[in-house]
């Protein structure tokens, strides 16, 4: 179905307040999305919710209008306190939810939110609304089907692996890029070889930086045009994506199959070469980017794929240029 059949949200406003409607206007949206128009009109009417759509369909809204209405109805009955609980399961979308929740209430004077992260007395919260009245919804992300799968693989030699990832991040300077790797380590590997010996324009984000630091990249990341993002684990994002295979690692394409991931191959270059650098402190990095590959290998389950005995160790070390 085109976009602009969906409805409009104005089509809501029997049940939708006008300081919603308005800001939602101000965000600029004048339609609904698909998940949106599926599923406002039962949450609005208090239903429980169980949705999944691609990523980028516009989930958030999806759930949000209904949260901050319900809030709304209770303030006008006068209740007070915790009305409801948005729970993510990253720090990133959390942040990202937070943001475009503030941006929906900002015409409702009288709703204060707070954004609550590794925290656990707030969970304690969610046994404090009452049972009977709960309205429970769960979003998703799905894979997308066949038809407009934006995934490819591409097939590298593990020594030629910086290679190609240098080459695709020149290939890509003018776009918003995440990389993701295997472990910590290889993110600060990476960040330093491209930042310093690259010159490119690269962020970096990992479970061993403190919060603030997390928050400001992920806040450059979003606000920035043209930026690669390195990070060790999901962060919400919509877009094409390549996965880089080791030559014996094929075999995962298959297996991402079963799960309905199908991944068309990315032509990419037949001419590698090695990157080489000789600074002692970067070498310290690359012997612990090695030493975070190699555990991650190790507790990869599908181990007929991802084979620590069958590897070529010296390639993986060649790659770190160690
Ligand atoms: N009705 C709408 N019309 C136009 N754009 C919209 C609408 N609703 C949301 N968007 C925009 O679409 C983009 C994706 O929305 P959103 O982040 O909610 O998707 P999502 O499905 O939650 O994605 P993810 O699975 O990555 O969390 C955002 O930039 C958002 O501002």
């Amino acid at each position: 179905m085109k976009e602009d059949k969906f409805p409009k949200f104005k089509v809501l406003k029997e049940n939708v307040s006008e300081c919603t409607l308005e800001a939602i206007k101000q965000m600029g949206f004048k339609r609904m999305t698909e998940i949106q128009s599926k599923v406002l009109p039962s949450a609005l009417d208090g239903a429980d919710i169980v949705a999944s759509a691609k990523t980028g369909s516009g989930k958030t809204l999806a759930f949000l209008i209904p949260v901050v209405e319900d809030v709304t109805k209770n303030i006008s009955k006068g209740i007070q306190g915790t009305c409801g609980i948005i729970i993510s399961p990253t720090r990133e979308l959390a942040i990202q939810t937070f943001s475009v929740l503030q941006d929906l209430v900002s015409y409702h004077s009288n709703i204060t939110s707070a954004l609550v992260i590794g925290g656990e007395n707030r969970w304690k919260q969610s046994d404090e609304l009452s049972k009977e009245s709960r309205q429970t919804m769960l979003f998703s992300a799905t894979h997308s089907e066949r038809t407009d799968a934006l995934v490819k693989y591409s097939i590298c030699d593990t020594e030629y692996r910086l290679w190609w990832l240098h080459k695709i991040l020149k290939k890509t300077k003018n776009y918003k890029v995440m990389v993701f790797f295997s472990s910590c380590k290889s993110v600060v590997f990476h960040h330093e070889f491209f930042n310093t010996y690259c010159e490119a324009s690269v962020l970096c984000i990992h479970g061993k930086m403190n919060q603030a630091d997390r928050t400001t990249t992920i806040t450059n990341f979003y606000n920035a045009e043209n930026v690669a993002l390195l990070t060790a684990r999901g962060v919400g994002a919509a877009g094409n994506a390549v996965l880089l295979l080791r030559p014996e690692e094929k075999e995962f394409v298959e297996h991402l199959q079963e799960y309905k991931i199908y991944l068309d191959k990315y032509e990419s270059w037949d001419t590698f070469y090695n990157l080489k650098t000789k600074n002692p402190e970067f070498h310290k990095l690359a012997v612990e980017a090695f030493e975070g590959y190699m555990r991650a290998m190790e507790v990869r389950k599908q181990k007929q794929i991802f084979n620590l005995i069958t590897m070529d160790v010296d390639a993986v070390a060649r790659f770190v240029m160690i």
